[in-house]
């Protein structure tokens, strides 16, 4: 992979602030992937990551590289709505820590709204004073992303995927490895029918040149402003789609690849429209390395850290199943059976 040397090692700080980036996208975009494209970069940059993932049981920190940043999590709701107060805290408490950060990534999670978080940076004066919002990066993922921003929520209800590209400052058009030439248009004739003015990046595996995308101060108040004139209206209500929910499952034991690739495949090639989203970290029988499981709607894939994905077990670590589920119609029951079925006896 290339490595990008970030020539700005001031991380675009606007006086003593620390720059933000708000990293999201719809579900299975390239959030992560960006996240461990941006920590393995030669920038200089000590960076922070602050991580928030939906759900009940987590795997996104077992996605992430292990790495010398440090990686904060916030599993506790969503970012945009119950969690925002452990963000103001997270980012009050590293901004009295003696050693500074010189970027901050927020990552926010596949369904979260932008705006708030966003907001957070105008609307308390501790943060405001200690931090400056560098951009809104958006992933989209190129070979999904259509049928979402066409998605016609119940009235009141916000379309996430519309939103996060709308706030965009930045947008990756990602995975254009996965579409044809006029596949790609298309989507481009979406997103820039949502958002005229943002930088739009093509992408595989997120890769992007670091310098176009942190310490930029491309995050613009006046535009959001024109988007949305109540953005700085803290009482301001919105509602997710509730129709979406994740099953997640932690099981032990020693799973049998064979009939785990058998039930997935067959769960995501019925199912797959209606689950978003999968993933999950695995103990394979008969196996030292630890497997990572992806799933976006019906595309699917397991692989180890022997293959370099992901990071072994650690010694002593307890070498548990943790599997998450995220859609429509989710069946707990059925799933909890379905993975279980596929432990060696
Ligand atoms: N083919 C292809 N796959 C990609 C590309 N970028 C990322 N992926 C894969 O897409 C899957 C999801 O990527 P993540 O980075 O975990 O996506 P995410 O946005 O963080 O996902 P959530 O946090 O669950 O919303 C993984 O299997 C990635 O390896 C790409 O450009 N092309």
């Amino acid at each position: 992979m290339d490595f990008c040397e970030v020539t700005n090692t001031d991380g675009g700080s606007n006086g003593d602030r620390t720059p933000c980036s708000i990293l999201t996208g719809f579900l299975g975009a390239g959030k992560t992937t960006l996240v461990n494209h941006i920590l393995k970069g030669r920038h200089g940059l000590k960076i922070a990551v602050i991580e928030n993932e939906f759900g009940e049981v987590g795997v996104d920190d077992a996605l992430v590289l292990e790495t010398e940043e440090e990686v904060f999590e916030m599993n506790n709701g969503c970012i945009c709505c119950t969690v925002r107060g452990d963000l103001m805290r997270i980012l009050n408490k590293l901004s009295k820590r003696e050693t500074k950060f010189d970027h901050i990534l927020i990552e926010t999670t596949g369904l979260a709204d932008p705006a708030p978080v966003a907001q957070t940076f105008f609307v308390d004066e501790d943060i405001k004073a200690s931090y400056s919002l560098d951009a809104i990066i958006t992933v989209v993922d190129c070979a999904h992303v259509i049928p979402h921003l066409d998605e016609v929520k119940p009235e009141g209800v916000e379309n996430e995927s519309v939103e996060q590209v709308a706030f965009a400052d930045k947008i990756l058009l990602n995975k254009i490895d996965l579409v044809t030439q006029e596949e790609k248009d298309a989507v481009i004739v979406k997103v820039r029918g949502i958002n005229k003015l943002a930088e739009v990046i093509e992408t595989t595996q997120s890769a992007v040149d670091l310098n176009r995308i942190l310490g930029v101060k491309a995050f613009d108040l006046d535009r959001v402003l024109q988007v949305e004139e109540d953005f700085l209206d803290t009482e301001g209500e919105h509602e997710h789609d509730n129709s979406v929910t994740s099953v997640g499952i932690a099981l032990p034991g020693a799973l049998s690849l064979p009939k785990l690739n058998l039930w997935l495949t067959t769960l995501l090639q019925t199912r797959g429209t209606d689950i978003f989203r999968s993933k999950g970290v695995l103990n394979i029988s008969g196996s030292d390395s630890r497997h990572v499981f992806q799933g976006v709607h019906m595309l699917m894939g397991i692989s180890s850290s022997e293959e370099g994905v992901g990071r072994g077990w650690k010694e002593g670590e307890e070498r548990e199943n943790r599997i998450v589920f995220i859609g429509r119609n989710l069946n707990r029951e059925e799933l909890v059976e379905g993975f279980k079925n596929c432990l060696v006896q």
